[in-house]
């Protein structure tokens, strides 16, 4: 709290003026009763503490003003301990007050007869006065306790900055930097003082002249001397009556912006190996070597059928590697456009092509930077991208499209596909090169008919999954559903099953899943098809028409199902298309 020990240099100069006007010796005391200005005989004492028994201890308790004309007869006399030996004229105590609150007192001492009078004779215009210089320094002591308080604020400001696990600097309308926080100097590596050194001097993808009024945020890339590093910034117009003021702008690089990710989501990714459902034999095998895959930092090739698991046993792998902390940015390669899937890979800088987003965009390997990369359905990537993808895992450098600048990076990658690589090798569909960079931990997981063992357990997991998302609380299968279950061939593997029960959860009314509540295609499971062969011929069309719509219901929820309709039936897409038109049959 401000108090006139810290105006003092005022004060002093204040009691000069009073004492010159009046002609008498002033002394000014604070709430502690020390003396912080004195003139004449006081000019020694200045530091010593008066009485709480003198008169100007009684005008700071009390906060009143008066004025002593017979010092030694006045009532407010007798209490003072120097009462006998004072040798006083007259006194004067003016309280120092503001809101109720005493700060101090103005005292005048007489020490003769013609200082005395003076006081004496002019006692009403001395004591507006003095008032008046009491509000002086009350109003200096608003100002000082303004920027006290202006001064705390501004300290607890840079503190809370420097707490922030986000870079943040503003300038001023016209570039020039007023303030910034640790982080700020360490991201970009810069000295400590930049007061008043233009933003793009130093960041030289900011430019003054586009920013506008409206908040904004977009990618960049930052290079000094050997160190890159990108990320995102925001900038915020400090706008006042409509007018910009400055910016503050904060930065994220990658690395913490996937770390938010990572946190938000861990939950609903954080795979282990202990989620991964399945003890048989076969099972067992593949999590052992997956186990053993997740503690090095070669590349892993997942091979299966779609839906065995290839997705939650690469999640598992980076999970229990010592990149856990880091991110796990996964892609389809057979989801996105050739053309799209490379600026999703590497990134693109601002104006690359016709459509780039301002500001450009962060690719998958430079957001997978000391984590890893899982590059689901590799097969279906083009020959093209093989080619540059090959390069960054040879280089461990990636440039973005339209870029310039080639930006380190350290990614493991986990592979996946359902295809048969070395067959597309074989047939100059896959490069051999890439293929054996790839699959230097090959990983095969077996397809569900093959492990049929695991499907208690599945069931299991899949029922309380299910039972809790729907609302539903199943307590088992009987009998006959699950000798169905086990009957069918699961050709969509893990992820069929889970729409099975998902479906017959639904269905079911009872808390058991009953032979009832599951979709004819696990009911029929092809059987009246083989009772209809013993009772008649059926024509060879009406037979491959059937076979056709088998076919069709088998792969129906699956991603690319006419694919794998045409290749369960051994026939060429066209030829499929071709049969579907002569069959009239209407699929999706
Ligand atoms: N062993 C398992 N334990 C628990 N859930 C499993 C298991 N295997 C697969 N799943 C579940 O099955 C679904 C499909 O798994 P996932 O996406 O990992 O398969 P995939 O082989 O990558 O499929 P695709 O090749 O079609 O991309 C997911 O919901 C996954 O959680």
């Amino acid at each position: 709290m401000i108090g006139l020990k810290h105006i003092k240099e005022d004060i002093e100069n204040i009691a000069k003026v009073i004492s010159t006007v009046l002609n008498v010796d002033v002394t000014i005391v604070d709430e502690d009763l020390i003396r912080i200005a004195g003139t004449g005989h006081y000019k020694n004492k200045i530091g010593e503490k008066v009485s709480e028994r003198s008169a100007f201890g009684i005008s700071l308790s009390s906060g009143k003003n008066f004025i002593i004309e017979n010092p030694r007869e006045d009532n407010i006399c007798n209490m003072c301990k120097i009462k006998d030996i004072c040798n006083e004229y007259a006194e004067v105590s003016c309280a120092i007050k503001l809101d109720e609150k005493v700060y101090g007192v103005i005292g005048l001492i007489a020490f003769n007869e013609i200082q005395k009078n003076n006081i004496v004779q002019n006692k009403i215009k001395l004591m507006d006065f003095l008032t008046k210089m009491a509000d002086l320094i009350c109003s200096k002591i608003i100002g000082e306790n303004k920027s006290y308080e202006l001064k705390v604020e501004t300290r607890k400001l840079q503190m809370l900055l420097n707490t922030m696990d986000k870079a943040v600097v503003s300038i001023d309308k016209y570039g020039k930097i007023d303030k910034w926080n640790e982080k700020f100097v360490e991201i970009f590596k810069l000295d400590s003082n930049l007061r008043s050194l233009n933003i793009s001097s130093i960041l030289s993808f900011i430019d003054i002249n586009n920013l506008t009024d409206q908040k904004n945020s977009s990618s960049f890339t930052y290079s000094k001397q050997d160190y890159t590093f990108s990320g995102i910034y925001n900038a915020n117009p400090i706008m006042i009556d409509n007018a910009i003021q400055g910016y503050v702008f904060y930065f994220v690089d990658n690395l913490s912006t996937i770390k938010d990710f990572n946190e938000i989501t861990a939950n609903e990714y954080g795979v282990k190996f202990s989620n991964i459902i399945g003890n048989s034999p076969l099972m067992r095998k593949v999590k052992t070597k997956a186990n053993i895959a997740s503690k090095s930092l070669s590349t892993v090739l997942i091979t299966g059928e779609s839906g065995t698991g290839k997705e939650i046993f690469a999640r598992a792998i980076h999970n229990n590697s010592d990149r856990a902390n880091n991110s796990f940015i996964a892609i389809n390669c057979a989801a996105i456009p050739d053309a799209l899937l490379e600026s999703e890979l590497f990134g693109y800088e601002e104006g690359a092509f016709t459509g780039a987003k301002k500001g450009g965009k962060v690719g998958k390997f430079e957001l997978a930077n000391n984590g890893t990369l899982f590059l689901d359905e590799i097969g279906d990537m083009s020959i093209h991208l093989q080619g540059k993808l090959l390069r960054i895992l040879q280089e461990r450098e990636v440039e973005k499209v339209g870029g310039s600048i080639s930006i380190p990076v350290d990614v493991r990658i986990i592979a996946a596909t359902n295809k048969d690589l070395e067959k597309m090798v074989r047939c100059g569909e896959f490069r051999e090169d890439l293929y054996y960079r790839l699959n230097v931990i090959p990983i095969n997981i077996p397809p569900l008919r093959e492990r049929k063992e695991d499907i208690p357990d599945l069931l299991e997991y899949i029922i309380s999954k299910y039972s809790n998302k729907l609302n539903k609380r199943i307590y088992k299968i009987d009998d006959i559903a699950m000798d169905k279950i086990f009957e069918y061939q699961w050709y969509g593997n893990v992820r069929e099953l889970e729409n099975v029960i998902e479906y017959s959860i639904n269905m079911c009314s009872t808390g058991i899943i009953r032979y009832d509540d599951l979709p004819e295609k696990i009911k029929n499971n092809d059987k009246s098809f083989m009772y209809d062969n013993y009772e008649k011929i059926t024509p060879l069309w009406e037979l491959e028409r059937r076979e056709i719509i088998k076919a069709l219901d088998k792969f129906k929820d699956f991603k690319k199902d006419k694919e794998k309709v045409a290749d369960s039936l051994g026939i060429s897409r066209a030829t499929l298309y071709r049969k579907l038109k002569e069959y009239k049959i209407v699929s999706k």
